[in-house]
């Protein structure tokens, strides 16, 4: 099933949480969403799932609007939102039992799907504990269960991992990895690593608004138009007068210290030119000598941070 969002635009009074987001998500894709807090990610999430009615715009499950067809759409819909609200005094199972219910599922059916959403979100050794009983992983696999249980076609998970530690991470990413290969899901998160470690696809906003769209590497190559050098110089002990040499050179468009804590810059050239062979020429004029010139690669934490940095 295909989600369409169509110029969404959202106002909580007069702050713009959403400013004409328009994106798609293919069937059977698991798109990753990020952006910062307060970016608009459980806001657009929210509109999808049709729990929000926004401002203007509209969302689109398979061409059928959620604005004018909610209760329709919500059934092919599983939602995790985000801090998984749970009922912390009922057992796992009779949790599940009642989610399948609010979904209309009844007698053999609702049975056979809580069982295989046992089987499926592996809760089988917790399934008579109390949910306030169990470890922040088992909730989280609850609420997973609870999204399933009507086996939707879509899967909106808000933030599913907030709050885990590193081994029910992975667990929980394995879990949305196996989901993912039937269902179209889409994932929001601020740690880059796991949706580029979940995701086919990404999608970054800020304020409301699209900044980033594509597959992790294409995102790499789209920010890879500039060459950056991280180069380290010696036989110069004033930093300044490396860094204004640096700044002269014609191919250079920016100069900046290394931000790791390295000695050392870090050059960024203009558009489809290399500044190597002239950083080079530099230190034979000034009788220095290159102790590093390596080419910097982006990865998507940089990237995220160029599109998403204050103007
Ligand atoms: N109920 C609300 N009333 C007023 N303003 C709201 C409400 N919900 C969200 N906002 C504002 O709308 C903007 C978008 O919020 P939203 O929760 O969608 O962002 P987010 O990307 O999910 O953020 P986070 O990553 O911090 O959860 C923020 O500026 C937020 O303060």
């Amino acid at each position: 099933m295909e989600i369409v969002v169509k110029e969404l635009n959202h106002f909580y009074g007069p702050q713009k949480a959403l400013d004409q987001l328009s994106f798609k998500v293919r069937t059977g894709e698991i798109l990753g969403f990020l952006g910062p807090n307060g970016a608009g990610k459980t806001t657009t999430m929210k509109a999808i799932t049709g729990y929000l009615t926004p401002s203007e715009g509209d969302v689109f499950i398979d061409g059928i609007s959620v604005t004018q067809n909610p209760e329709q759409t919500k059934k092919t819909i599983g939602y995790l939102p985000e801090n998984n609200p749970l009922y912390g005094d009922m057992p796992v199972i009779d949790y599940l039992i009642f989610a399948g219910q609010l979904q209309g599922l009844e007698g053999q059916k609702l049975k056979d799907r809580v069982r295989e959403m046992v089987r499926v979100c592996g809760l089988n050794t917790e399934k008579h504990k109390k949910i306030g009983e169990l470890s922040k992983g088992y909730k989280q696999r609850v609420g997973l269960a609870q999204a399933l249980i009507h086996d939707p076609q879509v899967l909106i998970l808000d933030e599913p991992t907030t709050g885990l530690d590193p081994n029910q991470i992975i667990e929980i990413r394995e879990l949305i990895r196996q989901i993912g290969k039937e269902k179209t899901v889409l994932l929001s998160s601020h740690i880059l690593a796991e949706v580029e470690a979940t995701c086919d696809r990404v999608l970054i906003i800020n304020k409301g608004k699209l900044v980033a769209d594509g597959t992790p590497e294409e995102l790499r190559k789209q920010a890879s138009g500039h060459e950056i050098l991280h180069v380290s110089i010696g036989g110069e002990e004033d930093k300044n007068k490396i860094f204004k040499a640096l700044q002269d050179i014609p191919q250079v468009a920016v100069v900046d210290f290394r931000n790791d804590k390295k000695s050392g810059f870090e050059v960024q050239s203009k558009t489809g030119e290399s500044s190597a062979k002239s950083i080079f020429d530099m230190c034979v004029n000034n009788g220095w000598y290159l102790t590093e010139l390596t080419p910097f690669e982006k990865n998507l934490e940089d990237i995220f941070r160029e599109v998403t940095k204050e103007q």
